[in-house]
């Protein structure tokens, strides 16, 4: 993918900590400038500004060119929902979101025109993130040269004990109905579940930092990807939003890297023995403090790779060396191809939200990775996928990457959580607005997590409802790393309620007490949908996920969306009765591995049977 190369170009990066008073004082205002931010991306460190990479031609089709050029959302050859291609792209926002550079509505529009077949327009430098409506296509190369550097360097990430430890959200009242649903696991030879995480066999380091976690017993995906990880074994592991899928392929790689301890390469380049990626920055910066907290206090060295900020301070912890490497895929690369991380050591991959990862405009980055000439070839490294949603094509593609994978299915693949209350409301477009300040009024105090489709009228949603006083932080990728971490801190502290994002929020995100979802604008892909309202609801605890349904913009959704209504046992609106036929196909309930193996161990007679084909 062609746009992640902007950021990672420019930064390594020095995480901010879970919790700690950085972001005090400061407002987060850009909201009510309703500005498209511009999305200043280059690096003032001494890295050669020319690194040669094969992403080039790429990215000069997205829209930019040169070697770190970047632009071309337009440019990213779409995903696999059909759907999304056919809508103005001005809804698609996941690129801007996510850590695939481009960054500015000509980009997310060429993009949605052109998805599979490059798009018209990708943007170049900087300049066009003011708002890129006119300069469609332009061409990144020459505005690159004229970006401002990135300063950014965000703050040390915290040694204090409890704030590190303070990450979790609390297990709600339905956390022991987790035990309820129906796991499959598929594959040859799976080792037994453990029941708890005193049996796991894990060492003293890990098992005590599960305890200053609070965690009381393991969910089903630790149950079941715990041994599974811990006896060698590739996993692709599905299992429902909020349900602990962070910490089940952690602590197993973290037990092993204890357990079977080696010598930490840092010459002539820094060898990490785990790479993790994932698709947005703030989700790798949450993945990077996980991973610190459950090796606290253990000789493992954890260091982080996003862009958007500074390079070197980044670059200098990364070469000091480090066991874990948590990075987006494009500043992973940038570091690769300057030849300061390579992959000889490495023993652990995983893809977080692998699904996402491996559709068309993360792929390409991926393959990179996967066969670059240092990478340990598969069946000598363990590769570990893992998402809420896995639909089956994308499964086929995961295929290559693996080795004789387990494939564990905790529940319905690609379904919603039960735990939230899913309510919709028929609009216009000319109601939302209206409306959405009602139901702040009505929920007055409460965490509300608004989703738009565009970073426009992100930034436009949030200043509006700062006219009315009503607290508000927006997140899109047209706004600085800093803003984006200060507007994140700002909802999870709580010092605003609101919280306007774009698809940049949609996945991962772990963020306490957040009370409601607003769809706001609904997206174009059922995935997206289920990783948006999974914000609320997690590990056990109730939330709800109030969504505009506007038929003029969402038609194409409402079998799908009708679907995963009947299948969390909600109400389904009149509205969303006989919308056709879904087009989330293949997924059977409890999951369906696309090997079709014979020899499935299913717990299904524990939870519900299926009802229906996906
Ligand atoms: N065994 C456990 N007991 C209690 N809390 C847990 C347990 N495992 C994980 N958690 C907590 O549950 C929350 C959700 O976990 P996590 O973010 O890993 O979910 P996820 O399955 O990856 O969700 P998503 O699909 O949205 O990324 C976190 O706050 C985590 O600390």
């Amino acid at each position: 993918m062609d746009d992640e190369w902007d950021d990672s170009s420019d930064v390594v990066v020095v995480p901010p900590p879970v919790v700690n008073n950085y972001y005090e004082d400061k407002v987060d205002e850009g909201h009510s400038l309703s500005r498209g931010r511009g999305f200043t991306s280059f690096n003032d460190d001494d890295f050669s500004k020319d690194v040669g990479n094969d992403f080039g031609e790429k990215r000069g089709r997205g829209g930019r060119g040169g070697g770190r050029g970047r632009g071309g959302r337009g440019g990213r050859g779409g995903t696999r929902e059909h759907r999304d291609f056919e809508t103005n792209g001005d809804h698609y926002n996941n690129g801007d979101s996510e850590d695939r550079g481009d960054r500015g509505d000509r980009g997310e529009r060429g993009r949605g025109r052109g998805r599979g077949r490059g798009g018209g327009g990708g943007r170049g430098g900087g300049r066009y993130n003011d708002g890129g409506e006119s300069n469609e296509g332009g061409e990144g190369g020459e505005e690159e040269a004229k970006k401002p550097p990135v300063t950014y360097v965000p703050p040390e990430p915290t040694e204090n004990e409890q704030e590190i430890f303070s990450s979790t959200i609390s297990s709600g009242i339905n956390f022991d109905k987790f035990d309820c649903i129906a796991v499959k696991v598929s594959g040859e030879n799976p080792p037994r579940p453990i029941e708890s995480f005193e049996s796991a066999n894990l060492r003293k380091y890990v098992l005590n930092n599960i305890l200053k976690s609070g965690y009381k017993k393991p969910t089903p995906i630790q149950k079941h990807a715990i041994p599974i990880i811990m006896s060698g074994r590739d996993l692709m592991g599905c299992a429902q939003t909020g349900s602990g899928k962070t910490a089940a392929f952690l602590l197993p790689i973290i037990n092993v890297l204890l357990q079977d301890e080696r010598e930490l390469v840092v010459s002539p380049n820094a060898q990490p023995q785990v790479i993790i990626v994932s698709p947005t920055r703030e989700l790798t910066l949450q993945i990077f403090n996980e991973a610190r907290k459950f090796s606290y206090g253990s000789v493992l060295k954890v260091a982080v790779a996003y862009g958007g900020t500074a390079v070197r301070h980044q670059g200098d912890n990364i070469s000091r060396g480090c066991h874990i490497l948590v990075a987006t895929p494009g500043r992973l690369h940038d570091f690769v191809d300057r030849k300061r991380v390579s992959f000889e050591s490495v023993r652990f991959v995983v893809l977080d939200e692998a699904d996402r990862m491996l559709d068309m405009g993360f792929m390409p980055t991926v393959e990179k990775m996967m066969e670059h000439p240092s990478m340990v070839p598969s069946g000598e490294r363990q590769t570990l996928m893992f998402s809420a949603t896995f639909p089956e094509d994308i499964q086929h593609l995961a295929g290559r990457f693996l080795n004789n994978y387990l494939f564990i299915a905790v529940g319905i693949v690609g379904g919603a959580s039960t735990d939230v209350e899913q309510i919709f409301h028929q609009v216009t477009k000319y109601e939302k607005q209206n409306m959405l300040k009602k139901l702040i009024e009505d929920n007055d105090g409460k965490r509300v997590l608004v989703f738009v489709e565009t970073k426009r009228n992100a930034d436009f949603i949030a200043a509006m409802l700062s006219e009315q006083q009503m607290l508000t932080s927006s997140i899109h990728g047209d706004r600085m790393q800093k803003e984006r971490e200060e507007a994140l801190y700002n909802f999870k502290s709580g010092r605003h309620c609101i919280l306007v994002a774009t698809a940049v929020a949609a996945r991962g995100l772990d963020i306490k007490n957040v009370d409601i979802v607003v769809n706001y604008d609904l997206p174009k892909s059922i995935d997206e949908y289920v990783h948006r309202i999974g914000r609320t609801g997690r590990v056990g605890n109730r939330g709800m996920a109030v969504s505009f349904f506007d038929a003029d913009q969402d038609i194409a959704l409402t079998a799908d969306l009708a679907k995963i209504l009947r299948q969390a046992d909600q109400p389904v609106p009149d509205f969303l009765q006989g919308g056709g036929t879904a087009t989330y196909k293949g997924n059977k309930y409890g999951g369906s591995d696309v090997r079709k193996f014979e020899n499935t161990n299913s717990n299904a007679n524990q939870g519900q049977e299926p009802e229906e084909e996906w």
